[in-house]
């Protein structure tokens, strides 16, 4: 089980994220939402590490994450992947190539220089391929692919890192309708047949709602609402979305399909603070 204890993130005198609690069961699909700026990519970075919390502590199965360090650190990293909406993949470089860098944090620093992979390597990536249904593509060069293939050669490249917990940071905000339900189903599948825990950013309540079991709602850096998805009711969306003149638009937002409630994200940011 991953337990998040009041963990609280500040940049300067900005509170990203509040003192925020959470237990997410083991194969669990957790769809976060919430205004832009509510905290959602905070959070999800905070547990992977990709920041340090100014307080509160993240453990894993009882295992202390908030303070690890080195190749126990790469593990963890390793061990609850992460996507972003950019993909994050090399675009000149080959399909297979990208999928295999997820091995790197398994590897030996030598290895991983000069991007040298084992046999098993290989076929763990081959398998990742085949489960996303993009193997005959695997040679093709990743930038040459559309977006929703390459997010999906981003899932592969999730996969093959063996993760316990999969974290996309808004996976779909840049892909068409087309390529968004397909991305999400690829994630739904995992989720269901590998057991992965997903906990997944949405810019797109609907999708939350039809995809993910448990919808945790962020504002203003902390949790607004955590429950099933029939639980959302109007009033709570207004709650969370925020009553400043928005109420016509998240009425009408709440039963279409595709209308984003927070802006589409720009690349990863490192941190700033
Ligand atoms: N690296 C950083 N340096 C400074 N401020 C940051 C940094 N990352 C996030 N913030 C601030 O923290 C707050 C929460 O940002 P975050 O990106 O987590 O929100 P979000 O809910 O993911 O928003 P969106 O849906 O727009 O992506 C915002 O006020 C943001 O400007």
């Amino acid at each position: 089980m991953l337990e998040i204890r009041g963990i609280t993130k500040k940049f300067g005198d900005i509170l990203a994220v509040d003192d925020v609690s959470l237990r997410i069961e083991p194969g669990q699909m957790v769809g976060i939402i919430g205004r832009s700026g509510a905290g959602k990519s905070t959070l999800l970075r905070l547990i992977n590490r990709l920041i340090d919390p100014s307080a509160g502590k993240i453990s894993f199965c009882g295992c202390e994450i908030t303070h690890l360090r080195g190749r126990e650190l790469r593990l963890w990293r390793a061990s609850c992947a992460m996507i972003f909406q950019q993909f994050n993949l090399v675009e000149r470089m080959d399909v297979l190539t990208n999928v295999l860098i997820g091995r790197v944090a398994h590897q030996g620093f030598l290895s991983s220089m000069v991007l040298h992979f084992s046999e098993l390597d290989r076929a763990r990536a081959v398998r990742a391929l085949e489960r996303v249904d993009l193997l005959p593509q695997a040679l093709q060069r990743a930038g040459t692919l559309s977006g929703g293939q390459q997010q999906r050669v981003a899932i592969a490249k999730a996969l093959v890192q063996n993760p316990k917990i999969l974290l996309a940071d808004e996976p779909i905000a840049s892909l068409d309708p087309a390529n968004a339900a397909r991305v999400m189903e690829t994630l739904k599948a995992i989720n269901r047949e590998d057991g992965i825990t997903v906990l997944v950013n949405l810019h797109t309540l609907d999708t939350a709602r039809s995809y993910c079991e448990r919808i945790v709602a962020m504002r203003e850096g902390k949790v607004h609402f955590d429950g099933a998805a029939e639980e959302l009711t109007q009033a709570r969306v207004r709650e969370i979305y925020g009553t400043d003149g928005l109420e016509a638009e998240v009425d009408e937002r709440v039963t279409s399909t595709a209308i984003p409630l927070s802006r589409p994200r720009q690349p990863a940011r490192t941190e700033a603070a």
